[in-house]
């Protein structure tokens, strides 16, 4: 029998604040710990520690929010086993999932109805050897690709990632800058100067309630 329960660092409501549904409500389910340590990492603060709650638990906090989307994120996720049964049982229950991911965990197990938003790490976030290209394969339009860009350099490697493996013919992928590290003005004019078929996205959240967790 599988161990149903998950270590969960926090189960808050607010507005999306990245990614295709950006500004919906939506409830998030962070877990905890990450085998990663990306230099710029808003989250810290669920690398350890935590309380291990049953599904059941979880889904019960998830529901009393009556919101119709959830964001299962971290930490790393997809570092939990239990987390594939945890994404499968939301979905069962009619939710819209999203699931955030480092891209270092194989997501070819994910529920091809959750929308997997994979980060694709860039050198100056310090895991760009962790990025597993295979995902790659198991990408559907109704997943998401991001580049969280941390300089001018990052934005050169992205770019050159992006028609190396023409990933604006998979599905949506968006430019972010990493949160006070590029100038997110700058990023829009390389952008638009380059012509380059990718969305640009700031953190909403940030922009309204600053770094704060829980927000
Ligand atoms: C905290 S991570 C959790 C999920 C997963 N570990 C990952 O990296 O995608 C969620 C998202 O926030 C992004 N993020 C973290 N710190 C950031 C920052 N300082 N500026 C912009 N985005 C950031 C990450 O790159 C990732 O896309
Ligand atoms: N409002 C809000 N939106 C988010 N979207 C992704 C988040 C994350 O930390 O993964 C996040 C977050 O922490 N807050
Ligand atoms: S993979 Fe995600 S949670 Fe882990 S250190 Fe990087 S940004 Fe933070
Ligand atoms: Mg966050």
């Amino acid at each position: 029998m599988p161990d149903l329960s998950l270590k969960i660092t926090e189960i808050f409501y607010s507005l999306q604040g990245e990614s295709l549904t950006v500004g919906v409500p939506t409830v998030f389910v962070r877990l905890t710990g990450c085998p990663l340590r990306c230099q710029y990492c808003d989250s810290e603060y669920a690398f350890h520690g935590g309380e291990r709650l049953s599904i059941d638990a979880i889904v019960e906090q998830v529901r009393q929010h009556n919101a119709r989307n959830v964001c299962v994120t971290g930490g790393e996720p997809l570092a939990q086993k239990a987390c594939l049964s945890l994404l499968n049982r939301l979905i069962d229950e009619q939710f819209e999932v999203s699931l955030e991911t480092s891209g270092a965990m194989p997501i070819e197990d994910v529920d091809t109805r959750v929308s997997r938003v994979v980060d694709i790490k860039t050198p100056d976030s310090g895991e760009v050897d962790r990025n597993l290209w295979q995902n790659l394969q198991h990408l559907t339009p109704h997943d998401q690709l991001k580049f969280v860009i941390c300089s001018r350099n990052d934005y050169e490697w992205a770019r050159f990632k992006l028609a190396e493996c023409s990933l604006d013919s998979i599905t949506t992928v968006f430019f972010s800058p990493s949160f006070g590290q590029v100038d997110a003005a700058d990023l829009a004019q390389w952008i638009l100067k380059d012509q380059l078929n990718v969305r640009f996205q700031l953190q909403l959240h940030k922009i309204l309630w600053g770094d704060e967790p829980g927000r």
